[in-house]
C-alpha cells in the first residue's frame, strides 16, 4: 500500500527557499537530530592483493564498502559532478522541460519513492536510463552534446568497474564463471540497460527536521556512488544504527542491492541506506545502478544451497522486481522469499521501522 502525499509535489524551488514548509517537515526521523555512529564503513583499495578477502568481509558484515584505486580518472568524476552542479543549478522552469512523465522513469523530477511518504523530501534528481539524448536536449538546446558524450563515457568505465566489482563479490563466495548462466563470450557479466541516477540535496533552513532521500535498499545487483566532499549518505548497521559514509576524495561507496541478496542467497545483505541534508552546503550524488540482463531469472545460486540451507528466495527478473519493489518497497524482498530458514535467520531487510525499501 502506498501512502499518497498530502499534496503533490509542487516542485517548488529548494534552492530559494528560507524556511522548511510544512509539507517537507519530518516530525520523526529515527535516529534524529543526530551526528551518526562513529564507526566507520570498510574502505578497500581494489589493487591490495586481498582485496578479494577484504570485499567479501565487507558485503557480508556491512553490505558496503568506500573503494579506493578502483581505476575510474579522477577528471571524469570531477566532469560529472561539474555536470551535475550545472544541470540542478539551471532554473526551475527550465528542469521541467525534462520532466520525468507519469508513467516514465527518465528525467528531472522528486525521487520516485516519495508517493510513500506524507512528507516531501528535500532534494531533487535526474534519472538516466538508455541515451540522455532527449532529455538533455530540452535542457540546453544548443549545448546537450557535451553532456550526452560524459554520461556514455561514465556508463562506459562505471560498467567495467561493476563487472570487475562482480566477479571479486562472486569469487568471495566461491562462484566461478560456470556457475552463472548470463556470462557474455569475454567472460563479461552481461548487464541491463544501466540507469544513472543524479541526486542534488539543496542547503537546508532546517535540516534536523528535513530528509534528503528516505531510507531504502536498491533494486539492484550492486549500486556504485559518487558523492561529492559533502557528506549525507547513511547507512544502518545493526547493533550501530545510522553511520554516515565519510566522503574521502576520490573513493566510491559499493552497496550491495535486493538482487545481490537473492543471487547469494542472504549472504551478502543489501543495506538500507538514506540521505541527510545540512544547512549550508549542497550536496550532490552519482549512483549507477547495475544490474542483470532484464529477461534472466536471479535465484539463489545453487553452489550456495543445500539441504542445510535451503534457497530462501523464488527466481525473479529484474524488472518483475522493479514492479514488486513499486508496489511494496520495504516488503518486496520478503514477498519473494521462499521460506523462513530454521536457524532464525531474519531477512536484514524486513525493517518494519521504514516504509521504503
Ligand atoms: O545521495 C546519496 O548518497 C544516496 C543516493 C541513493 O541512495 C540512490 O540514488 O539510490
Ligand atoms: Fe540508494
Amino acid at each position: 500500500m502506498s501512502l499518497k502525499p498530502l499534496d503533490s509535489p509542487k516542485h517548488l524551488d529548494l534552492n530559494s527557499m528560507k524556511e522548511l514548509p510544512d509539507s517537507y517537515a519530518w516530525s520523526t526521523v529515527d535516529g534524529f537530530p543526530s551526528s551518526g555512529s562513529s564507526e566507520q564503513v570498510p574502505v578497500i583499495n581494489l589493487e591490495d592483493p586481498n582485496a578479494i578477502k577484504h570485499v567479501g568481509h565487507a558485503c557480508k558484515t556491512w553490505g558496503v564498502f568506500q573503494l579506493i584505486n578502483h581505476g575510474i580518472p579522477i577528471d571524469l568524476l570531477v566532469n560529472m559532478e561539474a555536470s551535475g552542479k550545472k544541470l540542478f543549478s539551471l532554473p526551475i522552469q527550465q528542469k521541467l522541460k525534462a520532466a520525468r512523465s507519469p508513467d516514465g522513469v527518465s528525467g528531472y523530477g522528486v525521487a520516485p519513492i516519495s508517493s510513500f511518504f506524507p512528507k516531501h523530501m528535500w532534494s531533487e534528481g535526474f534519472t538516466i536510463i538508455g541515451s540522455p539524448y532527449e532529455h538533455a536536449r530540452k535542457l540546453w538546446p544548443r549545448g546537450y552534446r557535451n553532456f550526452c558524450d560524459l554520461i556514455e563515457e561514465y556508463k562506459k568505465e562505471m560498467n567495467k568497474l561493476a563487472n570487475r566489482l562482480m566477479w571479486l563479490i562472486l569469487g568471495s563466495l566461491g562462484i566461478t564463471k560456470g556457475d552463472i548462466n548470463w556470462v557474455g563470450p569475454s567472460g563479461e557479466l552481461k548487464e541491463a540497460s544501466p540507469a544513472l541516477q543524479l541526486n542534488s540535496y539543496p542547503a537546508c533552513p532546517d535540516p534536523d527536521r528535513a530528509m534528503g532521500l528516505a531510507a531504502h535498499t536498491d533494486s539492484t545487483l550492486l549500486t556504485i556512488l559518487h558523492q561529492n566532499n559533502t557528506s549525507g549518505l547513511q547507512v544502518q548497521r545493526e547493533g550501530f544504527g545510522w553511520v554516515t559514509v565519510k566522503p574521502i576524495a576520490g573513493a566510491l561507496v559499493v552497496n550491495v542491492g535486493d538482487l545481490l541478496h537473492i543471487l547469494s542467497n542472504g549472504l551478502y545483505s543489501s543495506v538500507l541506506h538514506r540521505a541527510i541534508v545540512n544547512r549550508t552546503q549542497h550536496r550532490l550524488s552519482i549512483a549507477y545502478l547495475y544490474g542483470p540482463p532484464s529477461n534472466v531469472r536471479i535465484s539463489p545460486l545453487s553452489k550456495l544451497t543445500d539441504n542445510v540451507h535451503p534457497p530462501l528466495y523464488r527466481s525473479v527478473t529484474w524488472s518483475e522486481y522493479l514492479g514488486t519493489k513499486a508496489k511494496h518497497f520495504n516488503k518486496a524482498l520478503s514477498l519473494v522469499r521462499l521460506c523462513v530458514p530454521m536457524n532464525g535467520f531474519v531477512d536484514a531487510n524486513d525493517h518494519n521501522s521504514v516504509l521504503v525499501g
